[in-house]
Formats: C-alpha cells, sequence, structure tokens
C-alpha cells in the first residue's frame, strides 16, 4: 500500500467471529446464494462477489470464515488471517475491512475488532442482527460506540437487507474520496495476556455504549433445559431423526408415483411414436429408464433437506452436536467433527472440507477418512428403490412403517460404523494422545427463514437435477451401448443383452462377486457406480430394460428377479463401499495425500464386501436365498 497518497477502495473483506451473520450480509451485499445457518463454521473458504453501489461504485466483497482472533488455529482461520493481513499469494489484500458483529451478543466480537485495528486497515463495524437486539430491547448507542473504537458503526438486519442503505453512503463516499493512507501494521499473534487486555477495553466499552433490556431473554435458556437434558434431550433427538426418516418415506411415496408415472407414460410414448430400433431402444431403454429411474428420488431427497435446512436454521444442530459430544468422544471423534459429519448427510465433500474447522491434523484427519460412511443423499436412490421392491409396505404398531424403519436402520448402520472405525482409529494409530477440550458456542434459536430454507432446497433440488442430466445421463449412455453391442448373433435365443460387451464385463467381475450374492447385471451397475452412486440405479434401469423384463418399473423386475439374501446384500455393500470418485479426490487433496486416499478406499472396499459377504450368508442360512 502505498503510504500517503489516498487509496482506492477496490476490495473489502467480511470478517467477524462465527456465526454474527457474515454470509448473510455478504448475500445481501453482491445478491449471491452462499450457505448461511445458525451455527458455528458453516463458511470454510472464501468466496468473492461483486457489490455495485447506488453511485454507480463497482466492489469486491470477499467472505470468510468466522474466527475469534486472527491467531489461527484451525485451516478455515488461516483464511481469514491471511486475507487480511494480505498474505494470500497471487491476491490483493482488502483496502478496507467490513468487521461484523452480532448485536446481541458482542463481547468476543469487539475484542476481534480491537486486534483487527491493530493491522492498520481502515474498518467499518457493521452491527447485524439489530432486529433482534431491538426486539429484545437491547439499546445501543451507536455514537458511543463510534467514539469508543474510533471508527464508523452501522447499524444493520442483513437478512432482511435493512441498513443497507447507510453502508453503501458509506462505501460511496470513501470509494469516491479514497480512503486515508494506510497505518502501519503492528499485529502480531497475540498472548493470553494480551487477548485478556483487550476482552477488558472491549467490556469497558461495552459497558458505555450498551444498555441491556431489563428483563433479560431467557427463552433460549428455557427451551434448553429440555433439549440439552443429557435423557430427554437425546431422547428428542432419535424422536426427530425417526420422524425425518418416516417423512421421507411416507410424504414422498405420491409425489414420486406421479413422477415414475409420467416417465412411465414417456417411455410408452416413445415405444408407440418411434419405429423398432435402435433410436427407440436408446431414448426408451437408455435415457429415459436410466435418468428416469434416479430423478424419481427427487421428492426424498428434498424432504429430507427441509428437515435439515430447518434445524440448522432453528439453532437446533450446534445443540445436536452438544448432546452427541460425549458419544463422539467416547469414540474418537472430536466435538467439532460433528457439523462436518452432519454436512455429509448431503454429500460427503461438503463434509469433508467443513472438517477444515478442526483445529488439530490428527482429529481432522479421522473425520475426513469416516465421513463417507455418512448416509449421503446420493445413497438415497439406492436404499429407496431397494427397500420399496423388498420390504413389504407394512406398519408396525399401527404407526410406523416398515420400511421407514428399515431406512432408518441404514442411516444408523452409517453413523454406527462411522463412530467404530474412529475408535479403531483412535486404538490403533493414536492411542495415547489426549484429546483436546472441546468449546461450542451454542446460538441463539431463531426462526428458520422461508427464504434461506427454499433458497437452500432449490440449491440442493438443482445439484441433483443437474447430476441427472449431466453425470448419469453419460454414464446411461455408455451402459446402454455396453448392453446393446455388439448385436446378438442372427438365430441368437437368449435375450439379446447376453451377447453384449455388458454381458461380457459383468461375467468377468462376477466370480469376485459371487460370494456376496451379486449377479453379472449388479456386477455390470457397480463399475459407473463408481462415478456417481445413483449411476448404479440408473445401470440396473438400463440393464434390465434392455433384458426385456416385460415391465415398465425396475423396482417390479428386481422384486421377480433377485433373492432377498441379494436385495439386503447390496443394501449392506452400499452403506460402506468407496465410491464416488470425487470424495476420494477431495480427501486426497484435503488431507495431503494419495496415500490418505487410497487409506479410505481400502478400508472402504474391504468393509463392503465384508458387510455384504456376512448378510449374504446369513439369509441364505435363513431361508431367503
Ligand atoms: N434475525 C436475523 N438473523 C440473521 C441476521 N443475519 C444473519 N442471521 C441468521 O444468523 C445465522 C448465521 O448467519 P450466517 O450468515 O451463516 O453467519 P456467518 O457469520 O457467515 O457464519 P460462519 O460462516 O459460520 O462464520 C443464520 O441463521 C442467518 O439466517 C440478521 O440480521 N437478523
Ligand atoms: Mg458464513
Amino acid at each position: 500500500m502505498p503510504d500517503g497518497i489516498p487509496h482506492r477502495l477496490r476490495r473489502l473483506a467480511l470478517v467477524g467471529v462465527p456465526n454474527c451473520g457474515k454470509t448473510a450480509l455478504f448475500n445481501a451485499l453482491t445478491g449471491s446464494r452462499q450457505k448461511v445457518g445458525n451455527y458455528a463454521g458453516v463458511t470454510v473458504e472464501r468466496k468473492v462477489g461483486t457489490l455495485r453501489t447506488p453511485a454507480g461504485h463497482s466492489l469486491e466483497v470477499v467472505d470468510l470464515p468466522g474466527t475469534y482472533s486472527l491467531r489461527a488455529r484451525s485451516p478455515d482461520e488461516e483464511v481469514t488471517r491471511d486475507m487480511v493481513l494480505g498474505r494470500r499469494a497471487g491476491e490483493a489484500a482488502p483496502d478496507l475491512l467490513l468487521a461484523v458483529a452480532d448485536a446481541t451478543n458482542m463481547r468476543s466480537a469487539l475484542r476481534l475488532v480491537l486486534e483487527l485495528g491493530r493491522t492498520g486497515r481502515p474498518l467499518i463495524l457493521v452491527l447485524n442482527m439489530y432486529d433482534i437486539a431491538r426486539h429484545r430491547g437491547i439499546e445501543i448507542d451507536i455514537a458511543a460506540l463510534e467514539a469508543g473504537l474510533g471508527i464508523p458503526v452501522i447499524p444493520a438486519t442483513a437478512v432482511r437487507k435493512a441498513g443497507m442503505q447507510a453502508l453503501w453512503d458509506k462505501l460511496d463516499s470513501l470509494a469516491a474520496r479514497g480512503l486515508p493512507p494506510a497505518a502501519e501494521n503492528s499485529w502480531a499473534p497475540p498472548g493470553a495476556l494480551e487477548l485478556r487486555a483487550a476482552q477488558r477495553t472491549a467490556d469497558r466499552l461495552i459497558k458505555q455504549a450498551v444498555r441491556p433490556p431489563a428483563k433479560p431473554h431467557t427463552l433460549t435458556n428455557r427451551i434448553d433445559n429440555v433439549l440439552l437434558h443429557p435423557v430427554a434431550g437425546l431422547a428428542i433427538l432419535l424422536v426427530i431423526l425417526f420422524v425425518m426418516f418416516q417423512a421421507v418415506f411416507t410424504w414422498a411415496a405420491p409425489l414420486m408415483d406421479l413422477i415414475a408415472g409420467g416417465f412411465d407414460a414417456l417411455g410408452a410414448r416413445v415405444g408407440t411414436t418411434l419405429p423398432p430400433g435402435l433410436i427407440q431402444s436408446f431414448l426408451q431403454d437408455g435415457v429415459i429408464a436410466g435418468v428416469g429411474s434416479v430423478l424419481v428420488f427427487l421428492p426424498q431427497i428434498l424432504i429430507l433437506f427441509m428437515f435439515i435446512l430447518l434445524l440448522e436454521d432453528l439453532g437446533y444442530m450446534a445443540r445436536a452436536a452438544f448432546l452427541m459430544d460425549r458419544i463422539m468422544g467416547g469414540a474418537g471423534l472430536h466435538g467439532r467433527a460433528f457439523i462436518p459429519l452432519l454436512s455429509s448427510f448431503a454429500c460427503a465433500i461438503p463434509g469433508i472440507m467443513a472438517a477444515r474447522v478442526i483445529d488439530n491434523r490428527r482429529d481432522r484427519l479421522t473425520t475426513m477418512l469416516v465421513a463417507p460412511l455418512m448416509t449421503c443423499s446420493a445413497r438415497i436412490p439406492v436404499y429407496t428403490l431397494l427397500i420399496s421392491a423388498f420390504i413389504p409396505h407394512r406398519a408396525i404398531l399401527g404407526v410406523l412403517s416398515l420400511q421407514g424403519l428399515v431406512m432408518f436402520g441404514l442411516y444408523a448402520a452409517g453413523i454406527v460404523s462411522a463412530l467404530a472405525v474412529s475408535l479403531a482409529a483412535k486404538l490403533l494409530f493414536w492411542r495415547h494422545a489426549p484429546s483436546p477440550p472441546f468449546m461450542l458456542e451454542l446460538p441463539d434459536y431463531k426462526m428458520p427463514r422461508l427464504k434461506s430454507v427454499t433458497i437452500g432446497l432449490y440449491t440442493r433440488g438443482r445439484i441433483f437435477v443437474k447430476r441427472a442430466g449431466t453425470t448419469i445421463f453419460l454414464a446411461t449412455v455408455v451402459i446402454w451401448a455396453l448392453a446393446t453391442f455388439p448385436a446378438p448373433p442372427p438365430g441368437a435365443t437368449e435375450p439379446a443383452i447376453t451377447y453384449s460387451f455388458a454381458a461380457m464385463i459383468g461375467n468377468l467381475i462376477h466370480p469376485l462377486l459371487a460370494p456376496v450374492g451379486f449377479n453379472w447385471q449388479i456386477s455390470v451397475a457397480l463399475v459407473p457406480g463408481m462415478a456417481a452412486r445413483e449411476v448404479a440405479v440408473a445401470g440396473l434401469g438400463t440393464v434390465y430394460a434392455i433384458s426385456g423384463g416385460g415391465e415398465a418399473q425396475i423396482g417390479h423386475v428386481l422384486a421377480q428377479q433377485w433373492s432377498l439374501a441379494t436385495a439386503l446384500a447390496l443394501l449392506a455393500w452400499y452403506i460402506f463401499a468407496p465410491q464416488c470418485i470425487s470424495t476420494l479426490a477431495v480427501i486426497r487433496r484435503e488431507a495431503g495425500g494419495a496415500k490418505w486416499m487410497w487409506l479410505a478406499f481400502g478400508y472402504m472396499l474391504a468393509l463392503a464386501y465384508v458387510a455384504a459377504f456376512v448378510t449374504y450368508q446369513g439369509a441364505v442360512l435363513l431361508g431367503w436365498g
């Protein structure tokens, strides 16, 4: 930064403690739709967007992971530190820091602001969540705060875009006038003494500028007395999870029937309008049977995410982490592993990246290695297909559906195995290393916001449909081609697919998988299933459509052709199987080495094989072969 000359404002960075609304403000300023959530550690990498002020200035805005101090401890906090200090290679330092604070909880926020002041960079403080502060009757003397801190302070409510005008005006005037010359950077990693001194200063400022409400806020405490109760709280958590899986099955059914009916009608239409031949087979058996068999699962995925998003926004997830801490700690997992593992229900990739909030490498590695065991949404199609085909649609005790119960069991199996594997890792590799204590700030409960839940659902839905249209479509085309060519010799008596490349490949792999009860069709579907788990469903759809099962819906075909033992073995396989390739690639990147990727691949493949073997042989013994 050149000294003495007014500096042009081009780039600003959002800095603040976790969960104060930085990303909400980023979205309000730039019109982006980055994920916000009511727990610490939602943002783990930097995101850049453009802000156009009313006066027409175009500014670059950087959203950063939350941190309590620039003395970074975990990889996500290092991103923030390096960005603020301009240490990131190939990237300009921010000209202005937009410090964000939660107006209802300013203690650690102001301590951070004091620390940011030492970097010498121009600072503005945005007092976010002003709506909640007002609602609770907290009175804040903005002028006193400005005088005490020596920087502009702007109240705002990011989720309603309130206070943006004042912020824009400020930014416009700075952009027009130029920023004052940069002061000297005197920041050095603060020690415990300095942090304590800064906290005293912050507390003094708060005492001068903030008048707490006459009636203190107790709603969160009252709810927490129940929800955090060691016994009642865990019971409520289990009930919530259970209702979630029941809903996934029962609520989705009518919508799924509708979509399946649509694809059946479309297939029939193609069958009657096009002459029999390659094009008809490609559209009917390849595209419609393959992609259609995956798209049917959209309602289930949306219902599951509706629950997760609502609970996240409510602030319940941090409580769930708190409740699970004892159990997870017993299994050698860090308390902060909860959110990464929870995110893995959507997909292991964001889950593995969320492990960046864990500050020690050993715990981070364990979390990354077990994250793929959590049931990601790509397994839903496989699970649902097999459950609907093989598990009777029956009520237990009048209210619970057996199918929902099995689904719950599969999710539980994923969680239990993740705990078991991390316990094994702890015992094998780092038995003697003590676990650091876990500090977690519990956010206040907030009413879930319709808008952010809708945006979250839309984002998940779009990812799913996009995958169906790209990865899954491509894989389906490949499988169709493999299952169609070469054409059977003249006078052939078997179904055409018996002579195809697919059958050759399937028969080649089949001997390896026969002990676990898989037929050659499953063997064919598993290979492209490495690209994405749902592809296995699409693959089965295509393979069986070409085999000419006669029935449109793949579930009915499977129910006729497979034994229960085979279906159960495939379910067991899918709890553990090391798919997809992108997850393995992310483990390699985040863990910093191919050996971790191979370790994950190897142990999951071994578990999958053993689990499927035991399940199959056990089921055969029970007479389900
Ligand atoms: N009522 C109210 N809620 C807000 C406001 N700003 C953010 N929130 C909510 O507060 C929660 C946290 O918001 P985020 O934007 O994810 O917070 P963050 O600072 O980016 O959090 P990390 O990325 O985890 O550091 C979300 O549930 C938001 O919907 C606000 O001004 N008013
Ligand atoms: Mg964020």
